[in-house]
This record gives C-alpha cells, sequence and structure tokens, in this order.
C-alpha cells in the first residue's frame, strides 16, 4: 500500500519536507549506534519467531517505515505464518507480542498490575506530544463514561438526536442535485491524530524537536489553549457550588459529573479534567465519525444492502410515525448488521487489547511475559478466518441476518463485545465509549441515509486508507450527495 502522502501532507504541510525527514532520519541511523539497539532485547530468549525485520542488526528505521507503510500486508502475512502461535512484531517504535484471541478469557482475569491498557494507548497515541498522557495517570475517565455517561444516555437521547440532526442540516447539501463535498470534516482532521499520525513516522528521540515543526502541533496547543480556558472556569465554579450544597442537582453534562465523582485531588483537578475532557472529545468524534463514514462508504458500494437497509428504515419510519426512540433504532437488524460488518471488514486499527506488561507473567501456554512488553491483538486473526466468517474477505452487510446466524446476531448487538469482531476489544478496559458510539451512529447513519442519498464521484468505489496500525476514511476523501425528494424528516424523542 503506498505511503499516505496527503495525510502526510497536511500534517507536515509539505512532502518535501517529509523527504528530507526521512533521510535525516536514515542518515541519523547510520551515524548513531543507539537506532541499531534491538528493542525489548531482554526478551528475545522466548522462542517466538519475529515479523517485519529482515535481520537480527537491521536498523529499527527501516522496520519502521515498512510499518508506516504497509501495516496491512506485514499483519495478514505474519497471522498466516503464526496459525494461531503468538508471535514478535518488530514495529520500529517498539516490540509488541501478537497473543491469539484464545487467550483473551485468561488475559481478561489478569489484574491491572499484570496488564495495564492506558500505558498501551499513551504511548501508541504519543501522549507526551499530543497532550493525551494524562490517561497514564488515572482512569477516571472510564469511570465517568461507564458510570454516569452510559447509564444517563437515554435521558440525553433527544438532545443527542436534536444536536446531530443540526449540525447534519449544517454540513450537508440541502440541494436535490448531486453535489460533491467532503463528508468527514472531522475525520483525522483532527490535529491529535495528525501530530501523531506524522511522528509516529520518525524516532522517538527526533519527535521533541520535530514536532514543533508541524503546523498541527500548534493547531492543537491552540485548541489546548481555547479548551482550558472554558472548562477551568467552569470546574471552579461547579466545585464552589459543590462545596456550598451537595445534595443539589447535577447537571447532566461530563464536567458537572466529573465534578461530582472526583474522589481525590487529581480526579478534581483542573487541568487534568481538562486533558481528559479533550482526549474523550476528540478520541470519539475521530472514531465515531471515521466508523460512519466507513459504513457509508461500505452502502453505496453495495447498492442491494444499501437498499435493504433504507427499506428497513423506511418501514420503522412508518410504524413510529417519524418519531424514533431508542428501542426503535435498536430494532433495526439489517442497519446493525451492516454496521458489525464493516467494522469486521475496516476496524479503526489492526491491532486491538494492546497492554503493558507490569510485571512478569507466566501464561498458561508457558508463555513468559516480561516487564516493560507490549502485548497486543491481531483482530484479523477472527475477523479474516473461514471457521468464523464464511468468504471472510468479501463485505456481506447482511450476514448477521442470515436465517442461521439471527439469533446470535440479536443476543450479540453491535455494542455488545464480540470477541470474534473485537471492534471495542474486550475485557475490563474494553472501549467505555461503546454505547455513545453506538446510539450517536445510529442517529446519524439513520438520519443521513434517510435524508441523503450518497455516491462515488465518477462511479469510482473509494478505496480504504491506512497508515501504520490505524485504518481510515480520507479526510479528502469525496463523494457524491444530494438531498432525497421523499425524505420523512425525522425526529429523535
Ligand atoms: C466507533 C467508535 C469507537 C470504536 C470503534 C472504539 C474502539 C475502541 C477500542 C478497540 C478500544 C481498545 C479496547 C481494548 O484495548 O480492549 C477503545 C478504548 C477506549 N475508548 Fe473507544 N471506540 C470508539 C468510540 C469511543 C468513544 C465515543 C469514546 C468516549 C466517549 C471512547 C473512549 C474510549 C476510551 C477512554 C478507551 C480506553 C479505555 C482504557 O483502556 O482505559 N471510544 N475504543
Amino acid at each position: 500500500m503506498a505511503l499516505d502522502s496527503t495525510i502526510l501532507a497536511q500534517a507536515w504541510s509539505s512532502q518535501q519536507f517529509l523527504g528530507i525527514t526521512v533521510v535525516f532520519a536514515i542518515l541519523a541511523g547510520i551515524i548513531f549506534p543507539r537506532l541499531f539497539q534491538k528493542h525489548n532485547s531482554h526478551c528475545d530468549d522466548d522462542g517466538l519467531f519475529t515479523v517485519n525485520k529482515r535481520f537480527s542488526w537491521e536498523p529499527s528505521f527501516f522496520a519502521r517505515f515498512r510499518w508506516i507503510t504497509n501495516a496491512q500486508e506485514i499483519i495478514t502475512d505474519a497471522d498466516i505464518k503464526a496459525k494461531g502461535r503468538p508471535y514478535r512484531l518488530a514495529r520500529g517504535d517498539t516490540d509488541q507480542i501478537l497473543l491469539p484471541p484464545t487467550l483473551i478469557p485468561e488475559l481478561n482475569r489478569l489484574g491491572a498490575d499484570v496488564l495495564n491498557s492506558r500505558e498501551s494507548h499513551a504511548f501508541g497515541l504519543l501522549g507526551h506530544l499530543t497532550g493525551m498522557g494524562v490517561v497514564r495517570k488515572t482512569s477516571f475517565h472510564v469511570r465517568v463514561l461507564l458510570s454516569y455517561i452510559s447509564p444517563a444516555l437515554p435521558a440525553m437521547f433527544p438532545l443527542t438526536g436534536e444536536r446531530i440532526s443540526a449540525a447534519i442540516k449544517e454540513e450537508f447539501p440541502q440541494s436535490h442535485e448531486w453535489t460533491v463535498m467532503k463528508p468527514s470534516k472531522a475525520v483525522v482532521r483532527c490535529p491529535i491524530f495528525q501530530v501523531c499520525f506524522a511522528m509516529r513516522c520518525v524516532p522517538s528521540w527526533l519527535q521533541p524537536v520535530l514536532v514543533w515543526l508541524l503546523p498541527a502541533k500548534w493547531r492543537l496547543l491552540r485548541g489546548w489553549r481555547k479548551l482550558t480556558s472554558y472548562v477551568v472556569p467552569r470546574v471552579l465554579q461547579l466545585k464552589e457550588e459543590f462545596t456550598h450544597s451537595r445534595d443539589r442537582k447535577v447537571e447532566p453534562d461530563v464536567l458537572s459529573w466529573m465534578v461530582e465523582a472526583g474522589r481525590s485531588e487529581m480526579e478534581r483537578d483542573h487541568k487534568v479534567l481538562t486533558a481528559l475532557v479533550g482526549s474523550i472529545a476528540a478520541g470519539s468524534t475521530y472514531s465515531i465519525a471515521n466508523f460512519c463514514c466507513r459504513t457509508i462508504m461500505d452502502l453505496v458500494a453495495h447498492p442491494d444492502v444499501l437498499d435493504a437497509v433504507r427499506a428497513e428504515i423506511r418501514e420503522k419510519h412508518a410504524q413510529v410515525d417519524g418519531r424514533w426512540d431508542m428501542a426503535a433504532l435498536a430494532s433495526l437488524e439489517k442497519l446493525e448488521s451492516a454496521m458489525k460488518e464493516s467494522a469486521r471488514m475496516t476496524p479503526g486499527t489492526l491491532l486491538v487489547y494492546s497492554r503493558v506488561v507490569k510485571k512478569d507473567h507466566v501464561l498458561s501456554t508457558g508463555l513468559k511475559l516480561k516487564k516493560g512488553q507490549f502485548v497486543t491483538i491481531s483482530g484479523a486473526t477472527r475477523t479474516m478466518d473461514p471457521d468464523y466468517f464464511e468468504n471472510p474477505r468479501e463485505y456481506n452487510g447482511l450476514r448477521f441476518c442470515a436465517e442461521d446466524k439471527i439469533e446470535e446476531h440479536r443476543a450479540r448487538p453491535f455494542s455488545s463485545i464480540d470477541t470474534d469482531i473485537l471492534t471495542w476489544g474486550a475485557g475490563r478496559w474494553a472501549c467505555p465509549g461503546r454505547l455513545i458510539s453506538d446510539m450517536a451512529a445510529k442517529i446519524l447513519l439513520v438520519k443521513l441515509l434517510d435524508e441523503y442519498d450518497f455516491g462515488f464521484v465518477g462511479n469510482k468505489p473509494l478505496a480504504r486508507h491506512s497508515m501504520h496500525e490505524f485504518l481510515f476514511f480520507h479526510p479528502e476523501n469525496q463523494m457524491l450527495t444530494r438531498r432525497r425528494e421523499d425524505s420523512g424528516g425525522t425526529v429523535f424523542v
């Protein structure tokens, strides 16, 4: 797969600059012996085979470069070779131990003192450069998402529907004529991901210097400053109210819940709260927008599935008289199947269930995990296995609604933790935003599919893009859109 130059160009301003950096990094790799050092070299005595490393003293920069451009092929080939065994992936930035999904139940039983998910996310998203590093210190945001926000979703449903509907009206053309547009202005434009995607291309010791040459870094700083100017006064005000009247009514918004739920000084610190709110906002906007764009892209490429999904929406629309509640959304089995299929075919990341090993541990298979190692799972081990999914490399948007699958489909909705597809990871640290994502994505998709037609420019299907382990809908992708004449006017109640 070709190096995604547009994304890089956006992040770096020009490809020329990237070229200079790559040449510089290669030269530096030759001059400075530390680039030749093996990562996690203390872990190489475990008998695992290594992928993405041509020879033992190959500079890690080459593994990094191949991983940026070719992660999908590297993982596909490695999974075939591994045949369910664990293996070591040289990624250039670090070595990762790829474990088979059969170990998930055992891994789920290990405590955070053995496997830590947040450290791994902070490392992968370059938390020290993007501001996401705060998640190393606390899992407070996960607690708030699971214990406060998710249970409040039914009450937040009408407002969420109203806000998404207003945003669609503003962003999408209202003309009944075909119009070319970029449906995913939000995706990857987020400076956190721009900084992360670009800086993951260079060795860690160059990152603290080169990051300041990125326009995205300066935009990110401005973004954090703006967020701080809003969050800090609000947190201080909420704390003041909380001190004076502990039994006051808590407003249903994330900051009020955080101030209410904060137990320690750190959990009530306004800087920590700003960083956590920013991380949740950036991560969720990117993930949901990316997922919805990919689902629409798949539906447009398969008009028979799109027709079936739209007919189901239309039928339900007539039944509920255009007034959709959460139960109505949850009853759309064909839409739900198409969502699962897009998540299966194009996950947001090739590597799921990523954890840092916090102390030495021996698995039941005899594999010794060592402190400081990174472990992860390739989602494709199961999603591309014909024993789990018939013709796994073919898109079949309605596969989960087949007669012999429908009961299982109903029992395992899109939002549930499914260890075959691993959309949300698994275990205690599976995505805590899955219920919000499910609700927001269904509102968006029902509204868009009911009210708009979509097509490919020049009838040419869009390619999916990848960089490092991330798969995404390219923000420069254009699609044809027009408002449907017969749209029903959806309201969420
Ligand atoms: C379609 C949208 C989304 C997808 C596909 C997705 C997927 C994932 C996956 C695969 C993980 C890693 C789980 C694991 O390692 O076991 C994760 C973690 C996480 N997600 Fe999501 N996510 C989505 C949306 C959201 C949203 C909307 C939020 C917040 C409102 C959110 C917050 C988080 C957080 C905080 C974590 C880290 C949990 C931890 O390890 O501490 N996600 N997500």
